[in-house]
């Protein structure tokens, strides 16, 4: 039996919403062997971040050899990644193991404000990362620090999309989460020819908690599957909406979305 392999390189998230936690679950329910490398471990729950701990250096180039040395993920994502130092790293191996299937989520703040990469690390995230990506998936405020200038409507996010091809990057798309004015929550993908606006309905909830990352494991566990990039960013949304729709209404604050509900839809069909 072929099973299509994926690895995601972030950071730990206790509460199980986002990061690792998020990228495995989805891994699994969209049928992908998932991988991880760990590079931070965050104290979190549906109320914040409490602590951050980097894993040192060492573990982390580790863990990098022990799956390229051995194992073929078909699509690789990031999310958090901490440090200029980790960029690096991961920069090196994603080149030397020829992961050229790379989705990066510029994972920069949490939802509460907790800093999940330092300010000093975004240089580097531009200059040794995005060059590498087949696809990156910022959302407005993260693309606004890319691009470093502000995005306001559907016609900027457009020329922002351009910006990042033109910085590296072989495919973008900028997600609407952020983007209260509309009653769509609408991502633009732009692949260097085309723009695609993916979009659903908004749904008013406060539990929205790792959606940004569950909807880059759902667009790398369809790449994983050999999808065309279109097929699995509309996957991947149709993912990510039912997640958010079905919320478990777990934990006091923000709590996280459902990675049971798109399978569970499909399988009553
Ligand atoms: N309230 C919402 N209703 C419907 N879709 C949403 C909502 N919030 C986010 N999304 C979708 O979730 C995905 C992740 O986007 P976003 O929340 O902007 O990322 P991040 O968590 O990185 O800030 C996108 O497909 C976005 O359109
Ligand atoms: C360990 C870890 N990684 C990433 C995030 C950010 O996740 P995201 O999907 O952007 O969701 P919110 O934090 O914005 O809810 C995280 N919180 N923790």
């Amino acid at each position: 039996m072929h099973i299509p392999q994926a690895l995601t390189i972030a950071g730990s998230d206790s509460g199980g919403g986002a990061g690792i936690q998020a990228d495995l679950k989805t891994f699994q329910e969209l049928g992908v062997y998932g991988m991880s490398v760990i590079t931070a471990i965050t104290a979190q729950n549906t109320a914040g971040v409490q602590g951050v701990y980097p894993v040192e250096m060492a573990g982390i180039v580790q863990q990098l050899h022990s799956i390229g040395d051995d194992l073929q993920p078909v699509a690789v994502k990031t999310g958090m990644l901490f440090s200029a130092e980790i960029i690096r790293e991961v920069a090196q191996a994603v080149q030397a193991y020829g992961w050229t299937t790379l989705v990066i989520d510029p994972v920069m703040v949490a939802k509460g404000g907790s800093v999940l990469l330092q300010e000093q690390a975004v240089q580097a995230l531009i200059q040794e990362l995005l060059p590498l990506a087949a696809v990156i998936t910022p959302n407005v405020p993260e693309a606004e620090l890319l691009i470093g200038r502000p995005i306001r409507t559907l016609a900027e996010r457009e020329q922002a999309a351009s910006q990042l091809i033109d910085m590296g990057a072989r495919a973008v798309v900028i997600k609407g989460g952020h983007d209260t004015s509309t009653a769509q929550a609408i991502d633009v993908l732009y692949d260097g020819r085309s723009f695609h606006y993916v979009e659903g309905p908004r749904i008013h909830t406060p539990h929205t908690h790792g959606t940004g990352c569950t909807y880059s494991a759902a667009i790398t566990a369809e790449l994983a599957k050999h999808n065309d990039l279109l097929t699995a960013v509309q996957t991947a949304k149709a993912f990510v909406h039912a997640a958010i729709e079905d919320g478990l209404g777990i934990g006091s604050v923000h709590g996280p979305t459902n990675h049971f509900a798109y399978r569970q839809r499909r399988a009553v069909r």
